[in-house]
């Protein structure tokens, strides 16, 4: 069996994040998540999900399945990197992702959901799909989509063609041609922390010379940022005019108006260059002609993140083989 289904902007104007449509249950009720290589619970809104803390999103409804099954006595708990958290208990039920179907996928239903997740209307719940080992259920952690579709699947893959400003796609099971070009360069994958942890070779700023120093860190589809050591990040702002790291919006900022030089980086032999109009990330608040870098300090987080600023400029294979692996190439 295969799946693809399309990963869409949540908002027009910046990539913030990309939701991806999901079925689950009988008969089928249709909800938009965020799939998020960084995490590994499939949660959404539900309807025990309390009416205060649902704006706009889409809702699964256990007792309108006819093969829902709650999952006696086991709850869940997750906080993100941003803060943002939510808890809840579990149900199994039948569940597609572009034509692929598990039955009986442990869906996580939000009991309880930060703020930021309710103002997020755009965005039903997340579908986890790092390793099953960061799964957040007790007493006992729930496989992922991916983890329980794999021996349905031709290949034990799921391909990312993240877009600017534009649907993009996630495929399971195959790897399409017709979304690449040259070859893939297939790099290890340390999967103890639980996440898709690679080994970058090198960066370069603009059109300088390419620094050979290896980078390990995490292919996140979930975060909308790349997040590197404080050394890269200064020596590419020192190549933006008026560039600072500014305390007051978390980050680097520049004018709007400044010229920004792409960034180059390495996956083995292969070099992957992330446009100067993706390195702007967006106005730090609407209207404003100062603007928040897509680059910015992974000091404070503890690991390097390359999200979706970076996947947006390569087509990526997740390759859930013994061992794992992830596969990248220019398109
Ligand atoms: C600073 C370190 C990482 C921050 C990262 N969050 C982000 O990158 C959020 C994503 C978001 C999208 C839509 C609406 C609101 C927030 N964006 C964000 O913080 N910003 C601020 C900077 O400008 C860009 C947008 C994160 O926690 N990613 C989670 C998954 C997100 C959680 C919040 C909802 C959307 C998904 C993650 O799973 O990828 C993780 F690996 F980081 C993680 O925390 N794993 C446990």
């Amino acid at each position: 069996d295969t799946g693809s289904a399309a990963a869409v902007p949540i908002d027009p104007r910046f990539d913030i994040a990309y939701v991806t449509p999901v079925t689950i249950g009988t008969p089928p009720q249709t909800l938009q998540l965020d799939f998020d290589t960084g995490s590994s619970d499939l949660w959404v809104f539900s309807s025990h999900t309390p009416t205060s803390q649902i704006r706009g999103q889409e809702i699964y409804t256990p007792d309108k399945s006819t093969t829902s099954k709650l999952l006696d006595g086991h709850t869940w708990s997750i906080t993100y990197g941003d803060g943002s958290a939510s808890r809840g208990n579990v149900y199994t039920d039948n569940f597609t992702v572009g034509g692929l179907a598990v039955a009986s996928q442990a869906i996580q239903c939000a009991q309880q959901v930060s703020s930021s997740f309710t103002t997020e209307e755009s965005i039903d719940g997340l579908l986890g799909l790092g390793f099953s080992t960061l799964n957040t259920v007790n007493p006992a952690s729930q496989l992922t989509f991916f983890d329980n579709a794999k021996s349905k699947l031709g290949s034990p893959v799921f391909t990312a063609d993240l877009k600017n400003k534009q649907a993009g796609t996630y495929d399971f099971g195959f790897i399409d041609k017709a979304k690449y070009t040259g070859e893939i360069t297939y790099v290890p994958v340390n999967p103890d922390p639980g996440y898709w942890t690679f080994t970058s070779s090198g960066y370069a700023v603009g059109s300088g010379n390419f620094s050979g120093s290896p980078i390990t860190g995490i292919a996140d589809t979930g975060t909308s940022l790349v997040y590197l050591p404080t050394a890269i990040v200064t020596a590419y702002y020192r190549q933006v005019q008026g560039a600072t790291n500014s305390r007051n919006y978390g980050g680097y900022v520049f004018p709007c108006s400044a010229t920004l030089p792409p960034f180059t980086f390495g996956v083995g032999e292969t070099k992957f260059t992330i446009p100067a109009s993706y390195m702007s990330y967006a106005p730090v608040t609407d209207g404003s002609s100062t603007c928040f870098g897509g680059l910015q300090s992974s000091s404070g987080i503890g690991v390097n993140i390359w999200g979706d600023v970076a996947l947006k400029a390569a087509f990526v294979v997740f390759n859930g083989a013994n061992p794992p692996t992830l596969g990248w190439a220019t398109k």
